[in-house]
């Protein structure tokens, strides 16, 4: 954020009189040990005289530009938190500045306040100019009706603080502001950001827009309580909702289920400007995103991704599909979605089990592209084994998780921004997904995604290791630290035989070879493996039973 020597606000907020801008401000400035300043009160500041007397003596163009002047310089030497007057996102000028501190990677944030409770608050208080003269209310709501569009198209985060207290609001202002945004360019479709945080599902009527009337709301019972809220914020911000329930886990990711859907968006009239949202995890956003891919050949939708494996890999990326019998994920498309809001707030009813094998997809991450991201896992293997969501938010933990969370999706990133539909970079992101697959489908999908691609990761070590591509010493660092996340390394829940013909059918195959991505001599460094021995085929296999 900050050029050399200049300082930039953590936030900026705008929003009506009577918003809370200076109460919540304040507020989130002692919340996270920062600098607040008020606008308002630097120019009373500056003119040495109130702002109602400068307007009498002035007028309202003086004041603007005096107002704006200051904002600029503001913006442009002051590290806290920054409180706008009601009026100054109107000033071009002010548009202009404020511009500016977007593109220099700032956040404005509307603070929509119920325009009830605001105008009361600011009839209440006086001295505000912009009010005199007539009916103070009905002033107040013709200056909402000129402004909230153009506060709304300014700011890039929006904050809703209906019914909150000033903490409360002053809490969505900091998770807002500690939110970890991945951005995803996509050759050859639109670029989308990936928001990670508490209350980043937030971010759902801004990520639609405005266009779609109608929202299909995908999702599953287990994630009720976090479907309610998104169904609640799609109301609030005037969607027509369609509430979709699908069988849960790998049961919802059918052509049976699928075609439910279909039948539910023909019956109600959806239509190419309406849009999808998929709420759950890693089996929901597939099944979400596949319909989404498929209605009238594709139409707008924002994934909302309740477990750690859905967040830091299923959500992102664009491939979304479902299982047939002959194997997983057999059918789909690649079809980006128009954002990704990874609300950290859903974690807490993730069941243990589950957030751990989403961690399988983490360590394949860390040994694809990022170490770093084993060290970290290393150095918090006996936190993230216990992990319990009733306590993990607001725990040193929750930032742990993030900061994994942000660089596994900037591993996925880097990945499918490069080579989105998989011809060849893309498809290291697959390292343990070929055996991964075949022990899902062998064990008739009882066993979790991320647990067997954990298996599948050993197995993919041992047979590099057995053409000579990496260590033994890497092989067992392997076992060592998926083990101590409490994930699996061996399956012995099949013939050899079987699994091989399953392993013919993946989709890195070609023609009758068998295709693997392995380690290269250490993590960060992949390789394609192309039709390997038969006889290392089999003893990689041998190697990971009990
Ligand atoms: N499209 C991709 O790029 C991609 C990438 C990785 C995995 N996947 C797919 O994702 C699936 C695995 O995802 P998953 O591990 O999330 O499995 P999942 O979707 O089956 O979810 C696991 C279980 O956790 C429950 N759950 C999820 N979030 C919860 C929450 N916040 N609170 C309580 N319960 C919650 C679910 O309801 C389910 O019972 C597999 O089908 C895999 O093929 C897709
Ligand atoms: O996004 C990808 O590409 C991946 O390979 C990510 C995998 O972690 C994920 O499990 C994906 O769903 C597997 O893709 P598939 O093409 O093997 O079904």
């Amino acid at each position: 954020m900050s050029d050399a020597g200049t300082q930039h606000p953590v936030a900026v907020i705008i929003g009506m009189m009577g918003a809370g801008k200076t109460r919540v401000g304040r507020e989130v400035s002692q919340m996270m040990g920062l600098p607040f300043k008020d606008a308002d009160i630097e120019i009373e500041r500056e003119v040495g005289m109130t702002i109602p007397e400068y307007f009498a003596q002035y007028g309202e163009p003086a004041f603007r530009k005096v107002e704006s002047d200051l904002i600029r310089r503001t913006l442009d030497d002051f590290g806290g938190l920054f409180a706008l007057g009601g009026g100054a996102p109107m000033t071009p000028a002010t548009q202009d500045a404020l511009a500016d501190y977007i593109d220099g990677g700032g956040r404005v944030i509307y603070l929509q306040a119920d325009p009830k409770e605001a105008m009361e608050r600011a009839n209440r208080g006086g001295g505000r100019p912009m009010l005199n003269g007539g009916d103070a209310n009905a002033r107040w709501m013709r200056l909402f009706e000129q402004r909230d569009p153009v506060f709304d198209r300014i700011a890039n985060v929006h904050v809703r603080t209906h019914g909150s207290t000033p903490q409360m609001a002053a809490r969505k202002v900091m998770n807002m502001i500690e939110e970890r945004v991945v951005h995803v360019g996509v050759v050859s479709a639109d670029d989308y950001n990936v928001r990670i945080g508490e209350g980043a599902m937030n971010h759902l009527a801004p990520v639609l827009g405005d266009k779609p009337a109608r929202i299909a709301l995908i999702h599953t019972q287990p994630v009720q309580r976090h479907s309610d809220r998104a169904r609640a914020l799609l109301r609030q911000a005037g969607y027509e909702v369609s509430d979709i329930v699908i069988p849960d886990a790998e049961a919802g990711k059918t052509v049976t289920v699928a075609n439910g859907v279909w039948e539910r968006l023909g019956a109600e009239g959806f239509t190419r400007s309406d849009a999808v949202v998929g709420v759950g995890g890693g089996a929901a956003t597939d099944l979400a995103g596949f319909v989404a891919a498929t209605w009238m050949r594709g139409i707008r939708y924002v994934n909302c991704p309740t477990s750690l494996l859905a967040m830091v890999d299923a959500s992102t990326g664009g491939k979304t599909g479902i299982n047939t019998a002959a194997g997983k994920n057999l059918v789909g498309s690649f079809y980006t979605p128009a954002g990704v809001l990874a609300d950290m707030t859903t974690l807490a009813s993730l069941p243990n089990d589950i957030f751990i094998e989403g961690l399988g997809e983490v360590a394949k991450s860390g040994f694809i592209s990022d170490p770093e991201i084993l060290r970290i896992l290393e150095e918090h293997a006996g936190e993230l084994r216990a992990f319990d969501g009733a306590s993990f938010l607001g725990t040193p933990l929750e930032d742990v998780v993030a900061e994994l969370i942000e660089r596994t999706v900037h591993v996925k990133a880097k990945h499918v921004s490069a080579d989105l539909k998989e011809a060849g970079l893309r498809e290291f992101l697959n390292y343990g997904h070929t055996m991964g697959h075949a022990i899902e489908k062998m064990e008739h999908f009882r066993w979790r995604h991320g647990n067997a691609v954990a298996v599948g990761m050993v197995y993919a070590a041992e047979l590099a290791c057995l053409l000579g591509h990496i260590d033994r010493d890497l092989v067992d660092y392997h076992r060592s630290l998926l083990a101590s996340l409490g994930l699996p390394t061996s399956w012995n829940g099949g013939s050899f035989e079987d699994v091989l013909a399953i392993m013919h059918r993946d989709k890195k195959a070609r023609g009758n070879k068998l295709r693997f991505v392995v380690l290269d001599g250490g993590p960060g460094r992949m390789m394609h493996l192309d039709d390997p021995p038969a006889d290392a085929v089999e003893e990689a296999f041998r190697r990971i039973q009990h």
